[in-house]
């Protein structure tokens, strides 16, 4: 069973919401969760095995205010993350140019710090998808099959 520490990163409260519920679901299977609704640097290099993000996006594509200092620390800092094996969850708005920046942005971050992805990011687009909840909970239930 993997330790999946999951980050946050939310303004109104959706990602968070959907963050909970994917932390109960692996809770369920047998994983070890820590949740981080306000991530530090400190958190998330003590250890570790498996991160996954749950990001919205806000302003002009850019990562919730509670994640921003977490996303700078690391670009600052480049933490050697090969050992680290990462999914991603990012939502966003399509009808923003920007559409899911915040999320495609700690993507690209942490393949630069030599994460490995595990299986395909997931990205609500909440234009088009009714039940967040119900795409995240899928999701989940085949990324832990890879874990
Ligand atoms: C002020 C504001 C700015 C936003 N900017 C973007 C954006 O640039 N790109 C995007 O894809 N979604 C954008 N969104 C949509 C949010 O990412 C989306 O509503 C998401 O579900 C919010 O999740 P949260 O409650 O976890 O913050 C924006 C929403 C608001 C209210």
């Amino acid at each position: 069973m993997a330790q999946i520490k999951i980050v946050v990163g939310s303004t109104y409260g959706n990602a968070s919401q959907i963050a909970e519920d994917c932390a109960e679901q692996l809770q369920k299977m047998g994983h070890e969760t820590d949740f981080l609704s306000e991530p530090t640097y400190e958190q998330v290099i003590d250890k570790p095995d498996v991160i996954l993000i749950c990001t919205s996006t806000v302003g002009q594509g850019e990562v919730p205010t509670n994640l921003m200092p977490l996303y700078c620390k690391l670009k600052d800092h480049q933490p050697d993350f090969s050992q680290v094996r990462f999914g991603l969850i990012a939502l966003g708005d399509s009808s923003y140019e920007t559409y899911a920046e915040g999320g495609k942005l700690m993507n690209e971050l942490m393949r630069d710090l030599n994460a490995k992805p595990v299986g395909q990011a997931l990205f609500i687009d909440s234009c088009e998808t009714p039940d967040p909840d119900e795409a995240a909970a899928s999701w989940v239930d085949e990324w832990s099959t890879k874990l």
